[in-house]
């Protein structure tokens, strides 16, 4: 399983240019393949699910060029149905493909199938269908009965009259219904039979199919007058609007993690009922502020997001930022009327729920709701995204919490935003880390310490963490080649760092662990895989702000490859067993220059020949050799690296 760790940040700031939105781009594709004349499209989005509806249009008989690098497109119409009377079409699992192709292949008279992905079989389709049929259209769900996969077959068709599509599952069935009409050329009305949800995208079907040439009347929510003897006609060009559902991430980063952040793309202007979200987030207590073609959030005045209660059926896909929000609420939360999450990318009531809790938070899950309870502190944890963008895009916000968070199959994103991690990165900023690596005795513990205490920064040794397992090891008589023993002790460490002190089981040991046992043994445990998995997530816990100085023999490539600042300090292994020498004699231990050289010359070449994490110089690592250098030229020498890399003031 491929994974993406997000590193725990400190905040989050910036502006954001959004991709188009998927709503919008396969809405204006199909319209366009279906009216008369050709379209200019601009902004499309660029995603797995506007290549599905794309790929389709291909198959189609609708011809379509990409003009430039960008999102511009040019869709030649076809005027009607479409020219190809028999195709076979994967759609994958995207359902703004799938529903509106599904009501225009009904009409257009040809034989087709349409399947998708496993999941996009689960997704209910039947309200669709029985839609269709009660037009004549011949409908076959070849597996079971009301999903995917679908046969059509040539129909004569009956439009005009009233007919009915259930509106409480899912509104793309009604807008499916109502961008396919037009081909019957015969007025027709369509009644919506229950509550209808998710009443903003039909709102955007309706403003698109009236660009489109095609006015729909209509009586509140529960009756539309698609017109006969209209074709849809290009308007010339199309631009598309920035997707709102993408901008929530960015908004909530900017309420949670301080701000402001400014998403570009959508704004006062919009026809998505998604930039809603805006309000929702008002009423969390952030700061917002909109612009024709922008929004921007920052953090509430008190710097802490209120607890809420809200009916969110009118933002179902921005709403699950909100439960992610929740996490840095005041108080438990409460999102109601969100039944429709259930027949989306994966059942995300029971997603959400699942993942929630693995970060601590408090869930009850009800069929068409979910209460979240913040905890008192999020836990790291790794995130299934359960092949839906949505997973993997809100959870990301986790690490503004000062987490870490693993993401797992985080390609899932390219469904609707192909680049939104690096987007997050664009904006979230990092726990900074300087990592500083280099042999035995060459002054890396003790610059970074006085970095640490310079810049005001967490210290982390992680070189004591394997003399420990070695002295814990020591003390039970394990050997120190029994991988799978040594493993276990060090995921069991009972250890710790506590007024600069290091302690095993209790005891004060930071003295035992410098003796000359722990020091060859901590170079032999650490030679061990098991021992380093044990230790990574450990180490890795160290990282909280406002920042951490780490130093040892793979700080840099293996714990914190993503540190801003990497240092490789070492010094002659002559400077070296000096220095060494001079501190034992002023501790009052004994020591001998020769079996020193021969002590740092062996703990060197086995820590740089072994397998796992090996020390080494990275390219992105600076050199630092103190060997004619004393101590405070060393640390004013990587406190100006800090500087400038712009990670401090002054
Ligand atoms: N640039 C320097 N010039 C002179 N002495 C130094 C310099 N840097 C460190 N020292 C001294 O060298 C000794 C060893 O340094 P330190 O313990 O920090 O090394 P280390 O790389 O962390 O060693 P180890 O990997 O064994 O933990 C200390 O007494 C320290 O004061
Ligand atoms: N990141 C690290 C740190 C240390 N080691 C091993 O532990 C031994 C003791 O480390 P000191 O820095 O306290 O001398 C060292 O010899 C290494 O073998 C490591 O592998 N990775």
């Amino acid at each position: 399983m491929e994974f993406l760790d997000l590193p725990p940040m400190l905040g989050a700031a910036g502006t954001v240019r959004l991709p188009g939105s998927k709503s919008i781009s396969n809405r204006v594709l199909l319209l366009a393949a279906l009216a008369e004349g050709e379209t200019d499209i601009r902004d499309l989005l660029s995603s797995d699910d506007v290549d599905r509806m794309l790929d389709a249009l291909t198959a189609l008989g609708v011809s379509w060029r990409r003009e430039g690098e960008g999102g511009s497109y040019r869709v030649v119409g076809a005027g009607g149905p479409f020219p190809v009377k028999s195709a076979e079409l994967f759609l994958g699992n995207a359902g703004t493909a799938f529903r509106p192709l599904t009501a225009a292949l009904a009409l257009s008279g040809g034989e087709y199938t349409l399947s998708g992905v496993p999941r996009m079989h689960e997704r209910p389709i039947g309200d669709l269908v029985e839609a269709l049929r009660q037009l004549g259209a011949d409908i076959t769900c070849t597996a079971n009965e009301g999903f995917p996969p679908l046969r059509l077959k040539p129909a004569t068709i009956r439009a005009g009259g009233v007919v009915s599509v259930r509106g409480d599952v899912s509104s793309q069935f009604l807008t499916a219904l109502l961008m396919a009409l037009p081909l019957t050329g015969v007025e027709t009305t369509v009644e919506v039979v229950g509550e209808l949800i998710s009443k903003p995208y039909i709102a955007i079907t309706l403003e698109l199919m009236a660009r489109f040439g095609v006015a729909v009347e209509r009586e509140g929510w529960a009756r539309f007058v698609v017109p006969g003897g209209v074709r849809y006609r290009s308007p010339g060009t199309v631009y598309v609007e920035g997707d709102a559902s993408s901008a929530s991430y960015f908004l909530a980063a900017g309420a949670i993690g301080g701000g402001p952040v400014r998403v570009e793309g959508v704004g006062r202007d919009s026809i998505q009922g998604d930039v809603r979200f805006a309000e929702a987030l008002q009423q969390l207590g952030a700061r917002i502020a909109m612009g024709d073609n922008w929004i921007e959030a920052a953090a509430p005045a008190d710097g802490r997001l209120r607890a809420f209660d809200l009916d969110l059926n009118h933002i179902p896909d921005a709403a699950m930022t909100l439960a992610v929000a929740a996490l840095f609420a005041d108080g438990p939360c409460t999102l109601r009327n969100i039944a429709s999450w259930r027949v989306k990318e994966t059942d995300r009531i029971a997603a959400m729920a699942t993942e929630l809790r693995k970060v601590g938070a408090g869930v009850e899950e009800g069929p068409d709701h979910l209460r979240v309870s913040p905890p008192a502190r999020l836990v790291p944890a790794a995130i299934d995204t359960y092949d839906d963008h949505r997973m993997a895009m809100c959870f990301s916000l986790v690490s503004l919490g000062g987490c870490r968070v693993r993401i797992n199959d985080p390609k899932c994103v390219n469904k609707t935003f192909p680049d939104y991690f690096a987007a997050y990165a664009g904006v979230a900023r990092p726990v900074p880390v300087v990592a500083i690596d280099g042999p035995s005795a060459s002054g890396k513990g003790t610059v970074a310490e006085r970095v640490a205490a310079a810049l005001g920064w967490h210290y982390l040794d992680s070189g004591s963490l394997y003399r420990l397992v070695a002295l814990a090891a020591i003390r039970a008589g394990a050997p120190l080649d029994d991988e799978a023993l040594l493993g276990r002790i060090a995921a069991d460490l009972p250890a710790g760092f506590a007024g600069g002190r290091a302690w095993l089981a209790g005891d004060d040991v930071t003295d035992a662990i410098r003796n000359e046992a722990c020091s060859v043994g901590a170079s032999q445990v650490a030679v061990l895989p098991a021992v380093r998995n044990a230790l990574f997530d450990r180490q890795r816990d160290y990282r909280c702000g406002p920042g951490l100085v780490a130093e040892g023999r793979d700080m840099g490539s293996v714990i914190f490859p993503d540190a801003p600042v990497k240092v490789f300090l070492t010094a002659s292994v002559e400077a070296r067993a000096g220095r060494r020498h001079k501190q034992l004699m002023e501790k009052g231990l004994a020591a001998n220059m020769e079996s020193l050289l021969q002590d740092l010359r062996e703990r060197d070449a086995r820590d740089a020949a072994r397998a796992v994490a090996p020390l080494q110089k990275l390219p992105d690592a600076v050199l630092l050799d103190t060997t004619n250098m004393d101590v405070d030229e060393a640390v004013a020498f990587v406190l100006d690296l800090v500087r400038g890399r712009g990670l401090v003031a002054g």
